[in-house]
C-alpha cells in the first residue's frame, strides 16, 4: 500500500477493486489512478467491466473487495452522496436530464450537491429564496457560457440536439464543483466535428484542475484526448500507458478482435 503523504498531484486511486455479481466476476483486482488537470481513458470490449467501474467509484455498486481514495480519503465504503460531496461527478452513457426543464434549471439542480435547500426553494419559487434564486441563475447562467450554450437558457432541455444537450450534462456536472469528472462514452453516436468540439471543452476542464476519466470506444478521440489509457477485458487489467502504446499492445488487440468475432 503505497504511503498517502507521498501522493503530491491530486488523484482518484483504486486499488485491487474487484466487483462479483453472485458467481460472475464483473471486474477483478483493478488498480487504476486518474490525476486532477489531465485525461485518463478506459477502453475495452463491450461487458469488459468499465461501467461497474464507474458505479464503484461513484458507490453505485458496493465493493466487493480493494479501495478507493481521492487523495488521501478512502472512498470505499462511503455512501453516493458523500462521496459526490468530496467531489467526483460522472455523465452517463445515455444522457439522463430532465428533458421538460429548461436548460437552465436542469444546470442548477447541479449545484444542489453544495446547496440544497436554496436550489429546491428556488425551483419551487418560494418567495424567501429570490436572492438566492438569482444568485443561482447567474452562476447558471456563467457555466452555460463556458459551454457556449447561453443562447439555450430557456429551452425545454429534452427539444436540444443531441451535441447540446451533452454540453447541458457536462454543465450540470461542473455546476458540482467536481474535482473528478467520470465521463461514460461522452462522445458516442457524435462525428469527428462534434467529438472534437466537447474535447475542446473537456481540455478547458482539464486545464482548469479538474481530473476526467473517460470510458470511450472512439479510438481516435481517445488517443487524441487521453494522456494516459487503461485497457480492460473480461474484468479485468490488461494494459495500462500512453494511448500510442496501449492501441499497439498485441493483448488488447485481441481483445477487440474476440469481441468483433464474437459479435459475428
Ligand atoms: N447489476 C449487475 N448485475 C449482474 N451483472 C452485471 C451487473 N452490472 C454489470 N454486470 C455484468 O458485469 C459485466 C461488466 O459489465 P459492464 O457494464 O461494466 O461492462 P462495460 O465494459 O461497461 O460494457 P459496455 O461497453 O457494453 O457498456 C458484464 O458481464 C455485465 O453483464
Amino acid at each position: 500500500m503505497p504511503n498517502r503523504k507521498e501522493v503530491t498531484v491530486s488523484e482518484l486511486r483504486l486499488d485491487a477493486v474487484s466487483k462479483s455479481f453472485g458467481g460472475l466476476h464483473a471486474v477483478s483486482n483493478i488498480d487504476l489512478v486518474a490525476p486532477q488537470g489531465s485525461i485518463t481513458g478506459l477502453i475495452g470490449p463491450n461487458g469488459a467491466g468499465k461501467t461497474t467501474i464507474i458505479n464503484l467509484i461513484t458507490g453505485t455498486l458496493r465493493i466487493s473487495s480493494g479501495r478507493v481514495f481521492l487523495d488521501d480519503v478512502e472512498l470505499t465504503t462511503a455512501e453516493p452522496d458523500v462521496i459526490a460531496r468530496r467531489g467526483v461527478s460522472r455523465t452517463f452513457q445515455n444522457i439522463r436530464l430532465l428533458p421538460e426543464a429548461s436548460v437552465l434549471d436542469n444546470v442548477i439542480i447541479g449545484f444542489h450537491r453544495h446547496e440544497r435547500s436554496s436550489v429546491v426553494a428556488g425551483l419551487l419559487g418560494l418567495p424567501s429564496s429570490l436572492r438566492e434564486t438569482r444568485a443561482l441563475r447567474q452562476r447558471g447562467m456563467e457555466i452555460l457560457k463556458r459551454f457556449r450554450i447561453e443562447r439555450f437558457a430557456d429551452a425545454a432541455a429534452g427539444s436540444l440536439a443531441y451535441g447540446h444537450q451533452r454540453r447541458v450534462e457536462m454543465a450540470r456536472a461542473v455546476a458540482a464543483q467536481p474535482r473528478i469528472l467520470l465521463l461514460d462514452e461522452p462522445v458516442a453516436g457524435m462525428n469527428d466535428v462534434e467529438a472534437d468540439e466537447l474535447g475542446d471543452l473537456y481540455e478547458e476542464l482539464a486545464a482548469s484542475g479538474i481530473g476526467l476519466l473517460m470510458i470511450e470506444h472512439n479510438v481516435r478521440f481517445v488517443t487524441r484526448m487521453c494522456t494516459r489509457i487503461y485497457a480492460m477485458a473480461s474484468g479485468k487489467m490488461i494494459a495500462a500507458g500512453p494511448p500510442g502504446e496501449v492501441l499497439k499492445d498485441p493483448n488488447v488487440i485481441a481483445a477487440y478482435l474476440g469481441d468483433r468475432y464474437a459479435k459475428g
